[in-house]
């Protein structure tokens, strides 16, 4: 936690570098005064507009595990903080679905609610991303995503009903403060997903699966000038291995190589004839064709590090040494194809940035 003083020192070094980013520095030094009163009085201080704007702005250029961040200074952000009960965020968290999905042309977006202040009731989104796919587990196995057996038990235990499918999307689980959290079901009709075929392969659409268009993290601490935002989803669109290599080839996901091998009539008896490569392929092969023909924005892994790379040479024009986590920023196949394999990056984490969230979900 901060004292007021380690309180005020995060908050005039977020705020100098704010006003001198928008080119307002003839503005700080009464800012800086201000805030000092107000922390001085409450230990807290309130982020005007354009501070929060351009702070979510740099917590997304910040993120050193992130290779689209070329975008970050086209970030939408919505501010929510006269939110603070569970059916407003409900209302609010629809309206960003649907002016995100934007019918497929996704338009990066961040809702911000209220930041945690002592004594006052805090918002907690408890999904991982605003629309994520249910797990139930059998004696048989898993159906739908293993990722989620634990949030779909607590739904479940709270009386939510569903069809038992593969697809079947989760309700929002929303929390104030220590009340009980709150289940709400998203419309269809805000929902948009994408059933998954190949351009070469008629046999893959016969597979049954889809995935939904627009990937939102919900379970992510935005932190800026000192101050924390523990409910502040924020949303892309997908990079295509997102989907085809992890959501889809993942043993612990919905384990889909084997019967993709198995269709295209590949030796799967060792891994030495790398089906799980050319199956990977195809799966990936398969997301990007869908996607695009449903006009939906998605980036396939090549054109996602070019951007990457034209990020980091404007970051280095205007003076930021560029940060980054190697691991994460490789795409999980054909990494030694991009561009990003060759170099380091230096792992420093700058604020304002986004955290995982310390508490366990229920
Ligand atoms: C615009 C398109 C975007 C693309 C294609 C993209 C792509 C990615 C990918 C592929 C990852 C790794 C995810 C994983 O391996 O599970 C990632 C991580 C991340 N991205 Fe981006 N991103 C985009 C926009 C954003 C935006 C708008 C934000 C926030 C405002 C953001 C913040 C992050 C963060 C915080 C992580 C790390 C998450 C973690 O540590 O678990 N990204 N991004
Ligand atoms: N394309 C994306 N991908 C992700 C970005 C951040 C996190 C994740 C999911 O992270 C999980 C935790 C570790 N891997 C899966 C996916 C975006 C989501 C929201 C904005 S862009």
């Amino acid at each position: 936690t901060y004292g007021p003083r380690d309180r005020y020192e995060a908050a005039e070094n977020f705020l100098r570098q704010c006003y001198k980013e928008l080119g307002r520095e003839g503005d700080v030094e009464s800012r800086l005064k201000e805030v000092w009163t107000s922390i001085g009085r409450q230990n807290h201080y309130v982020h005007t507009t354009a501070e929060l704007e351009h702070g979510a702005k740099m917590a997304w250029r910040n993120s050193n595990r992130c290779i689209g961040r070329y975008f970050w200074d086209s970030l939408h952000v919505l501010d929510r903080r006269g939110i603070d009960t569970a059916q407003g965020v409900y209302n609010a968290l629809i309206e960003h679905i649907d002016f995100a999905t934007n019918d497929g042309n996704i338009r990066p977006t961040i809702s911000v609610f209220p930041p945690a202040v002592r004594g006052n009731q805090q918002v907690r989104i408890w999904n991982h991303q605003l629309l994520r796919y249910a797990g139930y587990e059998t004696e048989n196995g898993v159906i739908g995503d293993p990722n989620s057996v634990a949030l779909t038990d607590y739904c479940r235990s709270r009386g939510w009903s569903s069809q038992r499918t593969d697809f079947d999307i989760l309700p929002l689980v929303i929390q104030v403060g220590d009340k009980t959290p709150e289940l709400f079901e998203i419309p269809d009709d805000v929902v948009m997903e994408v059933p998954l075929s190949h351009p070469n392969y008629q046999w893959f659409s016969d597979l049954g699966l889809q995935w939904y268009a627009v990937p939102i993290i919900s379970d992510m601490r935005l932190e800026i000038g000192g101050l924390q935002y523990p409910a502040a989803p924020f949303n892309g669109w997908y990079m295509g291995t997102e989907i085809g290599s992890r959501n889809f080839g993942d043993v612990d996901r919905y384990d889909m190589l084997p019967t993709v091998a198995d269709q295209l009539g590949l030796d799967t008896s060792t891994d030495r004839t790398l089906w799980k490569d050319e199956a990977l392929a195809v799966l990936n092969q398969a997301v990007l064709h869908s996607f695009e023909k449903q006009g939906v924005r998605i980036v396939d892994h090549h054109n996602a590090a070019e951007q990457f790379k034209r990020f980091e040479q404007e970051e280095r024009e205007a003076g930021r040494k560029v940060t980054g986590e190697r691991s994460w920023l490789l795409p999980p196949n054909a990494s030694s194809t991009v561009h990003i394999f060759e170099n380091t990056y230096e792992n420093e984490i700058r604020t304002p940035n986004f955290f995982y969230r310390e508490d366990p979900p229920p």
